[in-house]
């Protein structure tokens, strides 16, 4: 359910009129979504870095319980992108360009070379798409209706986590450690990912690339998922695989570490991150920190 729709399916449990059991209260406030956020605030899609204070102050009276503000106040937390980070999706996302530019009367590219076209999200990658197989690009709406048919018919059938991924972010939710998800890939193709790898409730917050009216590398993404999952900018990490989460985490003012298994369109090195790493393993250490 996206932002400017109907109420979230997670909001379910306001329409019931016994008072929520403790299990489900947990389940609840685990799945902060932006949808959620916004339906409880009132602010719109369309807002813009200006009011990045408005939207701190807001999460701050509106969702946090004296519980979990404890909790998190003690944790560090984790802000992650999705592709190319915690999943290797570029198979199922090269197929469905290249059915779409097959379409187009294109010629299929290769995956390596469409790796290097995620990260700016979806409209992003069929830019880049079409100009690498030669093809004036159609209007973007039409385009992208196209792709995310193509995309949601599959989205998770050759898409798998990294190594060690599902045993860190168990770890780190088990430990009480705020965890977001901040992707620039569009809502329902992300709602539909996590549900099939499993991870449903996993996050305490997701925001995906078309939730609000900016996209990574706007810092907005990444403070919204931050503050909806209880976590403060001092005390949390941005992790991701490309120049654009580089920048994100800049412009939010968070550290980032970047895995070099993922998409990034050069030298990992000329990112110029705090940190780089092979795998997701060394941040096992942080869970409980
Ligand atoms: O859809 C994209 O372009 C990228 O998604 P990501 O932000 O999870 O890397
Ligand atoms: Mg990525």
């Amino acid at each position: 359910m996206r932002l400017g729709s109907s109420p979230p399916v997670r909001a379910r449990h306001h329409r019931e009129s016994r008072p929520p059991q403790q299990s489900e209260i947990r389940h609840h406030r685990r799945n902060i979504q932006v949808s959620n956020y916004q339906a409880n605030t009132g602010i719109a899609q369309g807002v813009g870095t200006g009011e990045i204070p408005a939207v701190r102050a807001n999460i701050r009276s509106v969702r946090r319980t004296p519980n979990q503000s404890r909790r998190s106040a003690i944790r560090t937390a984790f802000v992650f992108d999705l592709d190319g980070t915690l999943i290797d999706s570029a198979p199922d996302i090269a197929d469905a360009a290249n059915r779409l530019l097959v379409e187009y009367g294109g010629t299929p590219q290769p995956i390596g070379k469409v790796m290097k076209m995620v990260g700016g999200g979806a409209p992003k990658l069929l830019e880049r798409a079409f100009a690498a197989a030669g093809l004036a690009m159609p209007p973007a709406e039409e385009v992208l209706a196209r792709f995310l048919e193509y995309y949601h018919t599959g989205p998770a059938m050759m898409t798998k986590p990294y190594p060690g991924v599902p045993h860190l972010l168990g770890a780190l939710h088990r430990a009480g450690n705020p965890i977001a998800l901040c992707t620039n890939k569009p809502g329902r193709a992300t709602d539909a990912i996590l549900t099939r790898l499993g991870w449903d409730g996993l996050f305490d917050a997701v925001v995906s690339g078309d939730d609000l009216s900016v996209k990574k590398p706007d810092p907005l993404p990444v403070l919204a998922a931050l503050f909806l999952a209880g976590g403060t900018p001092n005390r949390a990490v941005y992790v991701g695989d490309s120049h654009v989460d580089v920048q994100a985490a800049r412009n939010a003012g968070l550290p980032v570490m970047v895995l070099t298994h993922g998409y990034a369109h050069g030298p990992v090195s000329a990112l110029r991150a705090d940190a780089l790493a092979t795998t997701i393993r060394p941040l096992l250490r942080l869970a409980g920190s």
